[in-house]
C-alpha cells in the first residue's frame, strides 16, 4: 500500500527518480496554451434550426479535435458535485481503509491501483492512483463496489446510469450527423461501461512528471468530468490544455468511433499533467464494445467512392493489439487494422 502515490507524496520534498520522465517526454514548461478552439456544445439547444447546427458542430469537433465539451447535458449539477465529493472522500480515507481495495491483479473487475505499470519501457511511473470498476449492467457489478464511503453504491450507481443515458444520446447525435441509422451504437458496440477515477496528488515539481502519458483511448467513446485543470490534447504538433469548465463533460472520441466511422472521426491523443498546489480527480466513463463484438466501418459510410479503410476485427483482438502497441512509439493499434493504400 505504501506504493500509492497519495500515501507518501505529501511528505515528498522532491520528485523521486523513478517518477522523473526523460526531457523529451516530460511536460517541461507548464504554460501550455489552453486551446480555445475545442467546442463547448450546448445540448439544451436541439430543436428546430438549432439541431442541424448542433449536429454539424459535433461532427466537425469530432473530426478536427476528436474532442468537445458538453453543457446542459441533462446530468444534474448536484449529482456531478456529489459524485466528485464522494471520490475525493474515497482517496482521502486512511491508508488502512483503502488497503482492502488495493490489487495488482489487472484481471479484477474492481480494483484500486497505482502507476506501477505504465507504458514506458524504462519504467518511469505516473504521478497518480486510480480506481477502476465495471458499471453495466449495474446489478452484475454493484456488489463488487466499495462499501466505503457509506453512500458509494447509491451515488455512483445513479451517476453511472445517468452518464450512460448521456453517452447513448451523444452516440445517436453522432449517427444522425453522419447519416448512420439511429441506434447503430446502442447494442454490442456500447455494451460495456467502466469507470476509472484518477487521483493526481499535488506534485513538488510538475514539470518533471506526467499524470498519464499521451494516448488515445481504445474504447468507443469516453466521458470525462474534471474540476481542476490538467487534461491536454496533442493538436497542431503541440500539447494544448483543455479548459476545465464547471459541470461540463469532456467527450473524447476513442478508437472504435474512428474505425466504425471509416476514419471520418478521429480519436484524440491526450495526456494529463499535475500541479503543485491541489489534488486533481478525474472521473472517466469508458463506453466500450463487448469483447465479442466485430468492429468494422459502418455500411452506411462505405461505397465504391469511399471504400472501407479498416479491416474487420473482434474487439478482444483489438484490445490485445492496443496493449501490445502501448510500447511502440511508431505505430498505433488503429493503424494495424488499416488496409494498405
Ligand atoms: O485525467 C485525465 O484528464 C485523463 C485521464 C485519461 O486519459 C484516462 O484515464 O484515459
Ligand atoms: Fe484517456
Amino acid at each position: 500500500m505504501s506504493i500509492l502515490v497519495s500515501s507518501w507524496s505529501k511528505e515528498a520534498q522532491a520528485v523521486p527518480a523513478n517518477y522523473v520522465f526523460p526531457p523529451e517526454i516530460r511536460p517541461g514548461d507548464l504554460a501550455a496554451p489552453v486551446c480555445k478552439g475545442i467546442p463547448v456544445i450546448d445540448l439544451g439547444q436541439i430543436g428546430g434550426h438549432a439541431r442541424a447546427e448542433l449536429l454539424e458542430k459535433i461532427i466537425k469537433a469530432s473530426q478536427d479535435f476528436g474532442m468537445f465539451q458538453v453543457i446542459n447535458h441533462g446530468v444534474s449539477e448536484e449529482l456531478m458535485d456529489d459524485t466528485m465529493s464522494l471520490f475525493k472522500e474515497f482517496f482521502d480515507m486512511p491508508v488502512e481503509d483503502k488497503a482492502a481495495y488495493y490489487s495488482e491483479d489487472k484481471s479484477k473487475s474492481f480494483r484500486l491501483y497505482t502507476s506501477g505499470q505504465n507504458y514506458l519501457k524504462d519504467k518511469v511511473n505516473y504521478w497518480k492512483d486510480s480506481m477502476k470498476h465495471s458499471c453495466h449492467p449495474l446489478e452484475d457489478h454493484i456488489q463488487s463496489w466499495p462499501e466505503k464511503p457509506a453512500r458509494y453504491r447509491e451515488v455512483v450507481g445513479t451517476y453511472s446510469a445517468e452518464v450512460r443515458k448521456l453517452s447513448l444520446r451523444i452516440l445517436d447525435l453522432i449517427c444522425e450527423g453522419m447519416g448512420i441509422e439511429m441506434g447503430y451504437f446502442a447494442d454490442e458496440l456500447s455494451k460495456s461501461q467502466s469507470l476509472v477515477i484518477n487521483h493526481y496528488p499535488p506534485c513538488p515539481n510538475p514539470s518533471l512528471v506526467l499524470g498519464v502519458g499521451g494516448h488515445c483511448d481504445p474504447n468507443l467513446v469516453t466521458i470525462l468530468q474534471q474540476d481542476v485543470y490538467g487534461l491536454q490534447i496533442f493538436k497542431g504538433e503541440q500539447w494544448v490544455g483543455v479548459e476545465s469548465l464547471p459541470h461540463a463533460f469532456v467527450i473524447n472520441i476513442a478508437n472504435q468511433l474512428e474505425m466504425t466511422s471509416n476514419g471520418k472521426l478521429k480519436s484524440a491523443k491526450h495526456r494529463a499533467v499535475t500541479n503543485s498546489s491541489i489534488a486533481r480527480t478525474s472521473i472517466v466513463t469508458f463506453i466500450s464494445p463487448s469483447r465479442e463484438c466485430v468492429i468494422e466501418p459502418a455500411k452506411a459510410l462505405v461505397s465504391v467512392c469511399s471504400p472501407p479503410l479498416f479491416k474487420a476485427v473482434q474487439y478482444k483482438e483489438f484490445s490485445d493489439t492496443y496493449m501490445a502497441k502501448t510500447h511502440d512509439p511508431n505505430s498505433t493499434a488503429v493503424e494495424s487494422y488499416k488496409f494498405q493504400a
